[in-house]
């Protein structure tokens, strides 16, 4: 007869590969715990989340429908299979209506031998908290990114400092906030460096975030030693809520088993390059839409760089330049479906990752011990680049100057001598030697007796005091 747990937590990640998969980690975490975990999601998500966390006995999955849209396209139950980004409002709008059957799923767990002590649920799925408080289970947050870059936002949004400056290159005044670099609007994310907050996406944000602020709890993919000094200020947003830094969440896994655990083409590949921190890696997460135009000249400025390199990414339109095809035979691969990013990363030809600075993609990175090539596009991954660069010591920046139409594109040239300097100079290798000392600290942090290892452990015995 199988052991009845004592400890049972629900999660609910929002449908979004960058959301999903720190999430997908902290169950496995709480599954070593011997802690049973519910994942609720919905049926066009739930093959590669089962794929998984296949392995890990104490994580199940509760599948309810996405609802029909309309004006969504049929069968979209991803944010990565959207059209386009400008798509995402109306999905995460749609996902309201998962209310009642999550309602209903919930109250059943309740009913059940090990109710559930509490619900981790995404920043974007905020109507969930109401849902919590009509049953009495705790809700904890989960943003996604890290504390800084939350900080940050929260202020922007409630003092709005960039509405009191001259230019978008006079420095930005965060009340009570110390901050480790020089911000002003110009690096500002597009959600939050707005006039008003009347559109509908803020009013999305603002609905949202007052759920937030309400919630029992913060869980954060961050570790205290990287972000720990902001923790307090980014609580003062908060009613009473505590944030839990418990990452880097796919480090509860080994980076050893990461290393060892497959055997891919690509990973062969990789491991042919016999020359240590040769290769760079390239990526631009799975939300940001990249033009033609700007693939192109990646394309050219990696090969103009002279180092092999691996470059993942979507596109349904791009094709490889003329000629270049010939040019980059065995010294490049382009890699076009999912790869598994977190074990590129620790492979020991890798040197180097030119990325658009995803939270994920960022911690991915340091815990590597690899340093960046920051190229941000969207969300707060501006600010992500501005602590790996500026306040890290952990990367380098890419030039962007060159304008195509009315878009901004990083020429080939800026590619190509940003890879060189990662790679290859001085900056680079000072910037590789913090992201390996980040990468001692960020593994230290979740071993037993680490800070994030810590913290898991007291936010469980707390939510099961409640
Ligand atoms: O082929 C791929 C593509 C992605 N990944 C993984 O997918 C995740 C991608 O996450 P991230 O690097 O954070 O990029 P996005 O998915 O673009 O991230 C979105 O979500 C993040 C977390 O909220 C935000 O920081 C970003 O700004 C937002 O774009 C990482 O774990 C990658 O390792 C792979 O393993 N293989």
């Amino acid at each position: 007869m199988a052991t009845p747990f004592e400890t049972h937590v629900v999660i609910f990640p929002f449908m979004a590969q960058g959301h999903t998969l720190p999430l997908l980690d902290l169950s496995k975490a709480l599954s070593r715990h011997h802690i049973k975990v519910s994942i609720v999601t919905t049926p066009g998500n739930a093959k590669s989340i089962s794929n998984y966390i296949a392995s890990y006995p104490h994580v199940y999955l509760i599948e309810i429908p996405f609802p029909t849209v309309d004006g969504l396209p049929k069968g979209c139950e991803n944010t990565s299979q959207l059209p386009s980004m400008e798509f995402h409002l109306q999905f995460t709008n749609a996902t309201k209506e998962l209310r009642k059957p999550f309602q209903n799923i919930l109250q059943t767990m309740l009913d059940s031998e090990t109710p559930p002590i509490c619900v981790i649920s995404d920043f974007f799925l905020g109507w969930t908290l109401t849902v919590c408080q009509a049953l009495g289970v705790p809700r904890l947050v989960f943003h996604g990114m890290g504390v800084l870059s939350m900080a940050i936002s929260k202020s922007i949004w409630v003092h709005q400092p960039h509405l009191k400056v001259n230019s978008v290159f006079d420095p930005l005044h965060l009340p009570g906030m110390k901050l480790p670099f020089t911000l002003t609007s110009a690096d500002l994310p597009e959600t939050i460096n707005v006039q008003s907050h009347d559109d509908p996406l803020s009013k999305l944000i603002e609905e949202a975030g007052e759920a937030d602020a309400s919630s029992w709890g913060v869980v954060v993919n961050s570790f205290e030693e990287l972000e720990g000094s902001h923790i307090p200020y980014f609580e003062s947003f908060y009613s009473g809520a505590k944030a839990w830094c418990l990452g880097p969440l796919f480090l509860h896994e080994k980076m050893e088993d990461l290393e060892k655990s497959h055997s891919s083409m690509l990973i062969q590949w990789l491991t042919e390059q016999i020359t240590p921190d040769s290769v760079i890696y390239v990526s631009f997460g799975t939300q940001a839409d990249v033009s033609d135009a700007q693939l192109d000249e990646v394309a050219f400025g990696l090969e103009e760089s002279g180092f092999p390199f691996v470059w993942v990414f979507r596109s349904r339109t791009w094709t490889l330049p003329g000629g270049i095809e010939e040019k980059i035979k065995g010294k490049g691969l382009i890699v076009r479906e999912w790869a598994d990013q977190r074990r590129i990363l620790c492979q020991r030809s890798v040197g180097g990752f030119l990325s658009h600075c995803g939270w994920n993609s960022v911690l991915e990175s340091i815990s590597a011990g690899l340093p960046i090539l920051a190229w941000p596009m969207i969300a707060e991954q501006s600010l992500n680049a501005k602590l790996i660069v500026d306040g890290l010591g952990a990367g380098l920046r890419v030039k962007r100057e060159q304008k195509c139409g009315s878009a901004v594109v990083v020429s080939r040239e800026a590619i190509c001598e940003g890879v060189r300097e990662l790679m290859g100079g001085e900056k680079g290798r000072n910037a590789r030697e913090r992201a390996q000392a980040l990468a001692r600290v960020a593994r230290r942090a979740v071993e037993d007796g680490g800070s994030s290892d810590g913290n898991l452990s007291k936010m469980i015995a707390q939510l099961r005091t409640c």
